[in-house]
């Protein structure tokens, strides 16, 4: 079946009311889109924990979908009506029948991390080179694919660092990736702890599949007074600053402790507030985005 797309620019204040009325007069669904983007004028929009942001560009494009007999006049008619707007310029555009699945698939692709180690989604063929650490991850809804720069420091240090037989906390687990990583690459025992409960779903389901065995917790879960060898955490800096002393408490002394989710203006501050417990390495930089880890002293 072929659709029909509809593109709609609108200013912020328009473009929570005119995406939901779209959507009660008929379109099937809706995409909020920065109309900037690629341009000298995008805005890029952070969010954090206790931080908020306006979730919105100044401005957006709407992307709405019909199906291919609805009549698309009368629909952003009605839909500005309802919201009290005059009625907007849109483009048009037809969209022809895909295979969905393969589209999406295609757009995910192996990752290698380091000579050995590699994310695989489970449609691709599975690397079976001898020496060759493959995590077998397809994405869903908790965030880990290994894409991400801030993922990819932390795989890369655990490739770099884990000897064997370490113990290891990676808290905001998502899809679990770090500690499934960390549990093929040798450490003896691994937990993840996540807030949201559809990350310890994920993180369960994807060590299953990875035949590792991991625990995931929410944090009021984990067992308490127990310390690791290695804490590994990439959430984000104002999580972090929340978390330092209860991760510090987590690390025994001598262990390590791996930060990341980090942007590169907030390091300082974040290595001030953990240098308090840990001897720091210098922060490595990918993509804007930064890693700080450090052994714990006595
Ligand atoms: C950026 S993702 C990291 C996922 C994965 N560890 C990785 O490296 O790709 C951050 C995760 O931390 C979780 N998170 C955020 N704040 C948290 C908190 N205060 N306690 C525990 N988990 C938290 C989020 O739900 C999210 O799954």
């Amino acid at each position: 079946m072929h659709y029909q797309q509809v593109v709609i620019t609108v200013t912020q204040d328009k473009v929570d009311k005119l995406s939901d009325a779209l959507i009660e007069n008929g379109a099937l669904s809706t995409a909020i889109e920065d109309a900037n983007a690629g341009n000298d004028d995008e805005q890029p929009i952070f969010g954090e924990p206790d931080m908020p942001t306006e979730q919105v560009w100044q401005q957006s494009n709407i992307v709405a979908l019909f199906g291919k007999h609805a009549d698309i006049e009368a629909i952003v008619s009605a839909a500005a009506r309802d919201c009290g707007i005059d009625m907007p310029h849109y483009y048009l555009e037809t969209i022809p029948e895909q295979d969905w699945v393969r589209l999406t698939q295609s757009q995910f692709d192996p990752i290698q991390i380091s000579s050995r180690l590699w994310i695989t989604p489970s449609w691709h063929n599975q690397p079976t080179e001898p020496g060759v650490i493959n995590l077998q991850l397809d994405p869903g809804l908790a965030f880990g694919t290994g894409s991400h720069p801030t993922t990819h420091l932390c795989l890369q240090w655990l490739d770099k660092h884990v000897h064997g037989g370490e113990t290891l906390l990676d808290y905001g687990c998502g899809s679990g990736i770090l500690a499934i990583a960390a549990l093929k690459l040798g450490v003896g025992r691994a937990c993840g702890v996540d807030i949201d409960p559809q990350a310890i779903r994920a993180s369960q389901d994807n060590a299953l599949q990875n035949q590792v065995d991991a625990e995931f917790f929410l944090p009021d879960d984990l067992p308490a007074a127990q310390q690791f060898d290695i804490v590994i955490a990439n959430i984000l800096a104002n999580p972090l600053r929340m978390l330092a002393q209860m991760l510090a408490e987590r690390t025994r002394t001598g262990g390590e402790i791996v930060l990341s989710g980090i942007l590169a203006e907030q390091t300082e501050e974040l290595s001030e507030i953990y240098c308090q417990w840990f001897d720091l390495n210098s922060p490595i930089t990918l993509d804007g985005w930064v890693r700080i880890s450090g052994r714990k002293r006595a």
